[in-house]
């Protein structure tokens, strides 16, 4: 494997706050030349790769930090690069003194995401595996996570290496079919073919995209609407939900007047709370600001939890919302059954779950209800399953699939197998974009852009 070469880049690694230690990373041809100028201790130069060395860092005569130097030689490195990472105390003014000096000394200020970007451009990872970095990096709960680590590992990648080796050699074998016709039917073999190699296509991309919707609820959650007329328990429900009280909760109608969001992980999927103003006619204008954002999430919602007051008859306001959200994926609790229930079961959808609140009553059945609702009771992410969650990723697979449509109605249409070819071939090159095999440079240096400093 030949590196290609670029200057040598340097940058913190490490958050910029107090941290009791800090890394200050390089990687180039210089990483090591330049660390052996400022490092007093052993002579980096003749350490044996990855190995840690204790020393000090010196402008001149003056100590910058005791630290602690990690020698990596290239190739076997994570730029495929030499890297050398200094482990300095973990302070803003150490870390930006000692950064300073190496580029001083012939380093480079990295670019975001620029140590992750040459792993990619030296072949050490591709595309998405890069892109699996920054989820992993951003997962906020452990399946979102595990899913980034699977991708990290090359789960997508092989998947959509082997679709593509499947679809050249479908290609090669009806280019052999075409130049050597020594059957009379040959353009009816090749039609089959193609027809069949298709269909296999379909179903796995389409598998594949089927993942997607849960791998996006996993990485981005679940955003979950609390709707009701005011009063009838939604701001107790939510801070029931996080176990602490963020909402305030008075006997007063109309209390909460602004959309609240917050986050609860419920057996590992992150639910997006939205409690919202109690939905009634208002003419108060901050609350009537409030009822119209309301609306809006109960739209934008993934989930809507209807809340409804057993306590009392349904009003024509809980008819209103009923009505309104029936489309939705859809909750109805009845709230406050601690108390005498006056509300008509009858008048209402089946599948209503009874609560309180206030006693704690069945609670645990709405998290039932969500598993049953997103993930057919397997809230889990299976260990060896591949599954979609980057939009980019999502859209590629979109337009795969049209291309492949596209080949089936030239079969049917009775196209020339050449032009046919080419639709096949457009799906090839589609899903090289997202191993990047196939990708244009703006998107490279666009998606790198979005990644952390010193990553
Ligand atoms: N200090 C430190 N911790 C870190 C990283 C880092 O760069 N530095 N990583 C950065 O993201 C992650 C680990 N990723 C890494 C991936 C590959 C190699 C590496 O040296 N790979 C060699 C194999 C070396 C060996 O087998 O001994 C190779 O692939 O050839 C290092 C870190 C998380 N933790
Ligand atoms: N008895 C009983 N009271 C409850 C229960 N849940 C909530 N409450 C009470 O109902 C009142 C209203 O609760 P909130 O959570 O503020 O209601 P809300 O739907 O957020 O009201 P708005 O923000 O005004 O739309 C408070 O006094 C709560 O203590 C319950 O399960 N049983
Ligand atoms: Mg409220």
């Amino acid at each position: 494997m030949i590196t290609k070469e670029f200057d040598t880049i340097a940058a913190i690694s490490t958050p910029l706050g107090e941290g009791a230690i800090g890394i200050v990373r390089l990687s180039g041809q210089d990483a090591i030349t330049i660390a052996d100028k400022v490092f007093t201790g052993k002579n980096l130069s003749l350490c044996d790769s990855h190995t840690l060395n204790y020393g000090h860092i010196k402008e001149e005569t003056r100590t910058l930090d005791e630290v602690m130097v990690g020698v990596m030689k290239a190739p076997k490195t994570f730029t495929r690069e030499d890297v050398v990472e200094i482990n300095t105390h973990g302070g803003i003014a150490v870390m930006n003194e000692i950064l300073q000096l190496l580029l001083r000394n012939g380093a480079r200020m990295a670019e975001p995401g620029e140590f992750t970007k040459r792993a990619f451009l030296n072949g050490r990872m591709d595309l998405s595996q890069a892109e699996a970095v920054m989820d992993l990096i951003r997962a906020k709960t452990d399946q979102a996570m595990t899913i980034a680590v699977q991708q990290l590992d090359g789960s997508l990648s092989t998947l959509i290496n082997n679709t593509r080796q499947n679809i050249l050699e479908t290609l090669a074998q009806v280019e052999v079919n075409i130049d050597y016709p020594e059957y009379d039917d040959v353009e009816e073999l090749t039609t089959k073919l193609l027809r069949e190699k298709t269909a296999d296509f379909r179903t796995l991309l389409d598998n594949l995209l089927k993942t997607a919707k849960r791998g996006k609820i996993l990485r981005e959650g679940l955003s979950t609407a609390i709707i009701g007329r005011p009063n009838v328990g939604k701001s107790s429900l939510l801070n029931h939900l996080l176990r602490e009280d963020k909402a305030i909760v008075t006997d007063v109608a109309g209390t909460t007047r602004d959309v609240i969001e917050e986050y609860v992980n419920i057996n590992g999927v992150p639910l997006k709370l939205v409690d919202t103003a109690g939905i009634r006619e208002t003419d108060d204008i901050v609350e009537k600001i409030g009822v119209e954002r309301s609306h809006k999430a109960l739209k934008e919602a993934d989930l809507v939890l209807l809340v409804l007051n057993a306590n009392e008859a349904l009003t024509p306001q809980d008819e209103q919302l009923l009505t309104l959200s029936a489309d939705s994926n859809r909750i109805i609790l009845l709230n406050k059954t601690d108390l005498p229930e006056k509300i008509e079961l009858d008048s209402l959808p089946e599948g209503v779950i009874k609560i309180s609140v206030l006693e704690d009553t069945n609670i645990d059945k709405i998290e039932d209800k969500i598993n049953d609702l997103f993930f057919e009771n397997a809230g889990l992410v299976e260990q060896d399953a591949t599954y979609l969650s980057n939009s980019r990723h999502i859209a590629l697979i979109e337009q795969a699939l049209e291309a492949l449509d596209a080949v089936n109605t030239g079969l049917d249409n009775g196209m020339p197998v050449d032009l046919v070819q080419v639709d096949m071939t457009r799906t090839w090159e589609i899903l090289g974009e997202i191993t990047g095999d196939a990708a244009p440079d703006e998107l490279i240096t666009q998606l790198f852009s979005q990644f952390c400093l010193g990553k």
